[in-house]
């Protein structure tokens, strides 16, 4: 008699990053990491963002969308999509969940990116392991991370603003930085409150998980002594399981079109004389004066350049700019770029950036110098990463014509800067050193074990991080 052979099934991870490419690409990374290791990774996204992306599911990965109640001609900003996913995460997710389990399928686990928090009770709720993910640096969640701290030291007012002006540190492993560039001090006061608020709700949201995977290297610095400290019972255990950008170069899914006819012109420029610029996916406008001033001063220069500018942004170009850069050839200005085949290419002298962490990373990947102008959020911390500890970059004051121009020059010409940047590329890029990859299956282990006990090992990698509860007074 033949024995009818019972179909083994690959189990399911589910993928829930925040909708914006900064978050959705390192997603991606992660998912690849756990089709690797056996898994088929889905990844849900708002089905009005979902409907927009350049790419496809596959049968190693699949992309879902999940309504959101979003119309199809609205383009909401982050409050109006974090509304939208705070309505509709929570019912679409059990939905898929038990959608998933009714084709007789396993859900082994649920990747929350901590900015779409809404995420995670839904998934405990039906039983689910549940990891957090912060695609970003390890050092910008621990500012997240210390509001209790701070709020306790009366360092922020109880709706996040700095009580003091000037320079501060929050440990003497962690860079200074200015009071002002704490990631949630974003636009207007009311915007500035309304995220500190969305920052203290994921933090609460988050000290119910066990575990959280962070986009960064384990020895990003000395951090893990300063969080032994901090540590309290009941918190994620940190996995730095990064960097997770480094798997090769695949085509990833985005969410626009890349423009690939600048990979021809870059091939007939010559080595390390190209200036890359990029703004990343989620900066607002940096404002007329400042595009026209970086026009300006790229023509002044007199180097080619790839310029990754939206139309949105280019009411500021000078009179004829567009024209010029064609006629004689200077350079290429896209809406967006196949940024990781640019940085990869020996033409690439230098890339100005706006310090998204993907983009660093990226850029420390492909050993390209940096010029940095930071925008926004976690940018400021990530630049101070970038010019005083790994020192492969510098920081532009402004970003007047001649600023611009002498900022170029200096990192071109400056081959210390080189050096640092092949130890650091060494030491956290290399294929023998991969002590991310070492600590993802550490994580793997526990999940197997996390479905039969609630122990999770404790680890030499392992972070203990602080996490926000009222009464968490640990000091620094
Ligand atoms: O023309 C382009 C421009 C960018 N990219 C890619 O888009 C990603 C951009 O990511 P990132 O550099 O992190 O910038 P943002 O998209 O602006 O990222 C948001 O999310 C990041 C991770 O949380 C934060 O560090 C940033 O501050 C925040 O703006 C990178 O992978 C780039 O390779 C392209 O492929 N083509």
């Amino acid at each position: 008699m033949v024995r009818e052979m019972k179909e083994v099934k690959k189990p399911i991870v589910i993928l829930v990053p925040y909708p914006a490419q900064g978050h959705v690409t390192p997603m991606q990374n992660l998912g690849w990491a756990f089709a690797a290791q056996g898994f088929h990774p889905l990844i849900v996204l708002p089905r009005s963002i979902h409907r927009q992306l350049h790419g496809e599911s596959s049968e190693e990965m699949r992309w879902v969308g999940l309504g959101d109640g979003v119309g199809q001609e609205e383009s909401p900003d982050f409050f109006a999509m974090e509304s939208a996913m705070e309505k509709s995460m929570g019912s679409e997710l059990e939905g898929l969940i038990e959608k998933v389990r009714g084709e007789g399928d396993e859900v082994a686990c649920v990747v929350v990116d901590l900015l779409a928090s809404s995420a995670i009770e839904p998934a405990h709720r039906r039983g689910i392991p549940t990891a957090g993910f912060w695609p970003a640096m390890f050092a910008t969640y621990l500012f997240i991370a210390s509001i209790p701290l701070m709020l306790h030291r009366r360092l922020l007012s109880h709706t996040g603003l700095p009580q003091r002006e000037g320079k501060f540190s929050l440990h003497p492993e962690l860079p200074v930085i200015s009071t002002e560039d704490l990631p949630w001090l974003v636009g207007t006061e009311a915007a500035r409150k309304a995220r500190f608020k969305f920052w203290k709700r994921t933090l609460e949201r988050s000290s119910a998980l066990k575990w959280l995977l962070v986009n960064s290297f384990p020895d990003e610095s000395k951090l893990e002594l300063a969080n032994r400290k901090l540590s309290s019972e009941g918190c994620p255990r940190v996995l730095p399981i990064g960097p997770i950008c480094r798997n090769g170069i695949r085509r990833s899914v985005s969410f626009w079109e890349e423009d690939l006819s600048c990979l021809k012109w870059l091939e007939k420029q010559k080595t390390k004389s190209v200036v890359y610029i990029s703004f990343g996916s989620w900066v607002s406008p940096i404002g007329e004066a400042k595009v026209r001033n970086l026009a300006v001063a790229l023509e002044a220069s007199g180097r080619p350049f790839i310029w990754v500018l939206r139309s949105s942004w280019r009411e500021g170009l000078p009179n004829g700019f567009l024209e010029r850069v064609e006629k004689e050839e200077r350079g290429r200005v896209v809406n967006w770029a196949p940024q990781k085949q640019i940085l990869q290419h020996n033409s690439v002298a230098c890339y100005i950036t706006h310090c998204g962490w993907n983009s660093i990373l990226e850029a420390l990947q492909f050993e390209k110098k940096l010029v940095c102008y930071p925008v926004a959020g976690d940018q400021f911390v990530n630049c101070a990463f970038v010019v005083e500890v790994w020192r492969v970059g510098l920081k532009l004051n402004g970003v007047e014509a001649k600023d611009v121009e002498e900022g170029i020059a200096r990192v071109i010409e400056d081959e210390e800067m080189d050096g640092r940047l092949k130890t650091l590329n060494q030491r956290i890029m290399a294929g023998n050193n991969n002590t991310g990859a070492f600590i993802f299956k550490t994580f793997l282990k526990d999940l197997k074990r996390a479905s039969s006990t609630t122990a999770v090992t404790q680890d030499a990698t392992q972070i203990n991080i602080p996490c926000y509860s009222p009464n968490n007074k640990n000091v620094l």
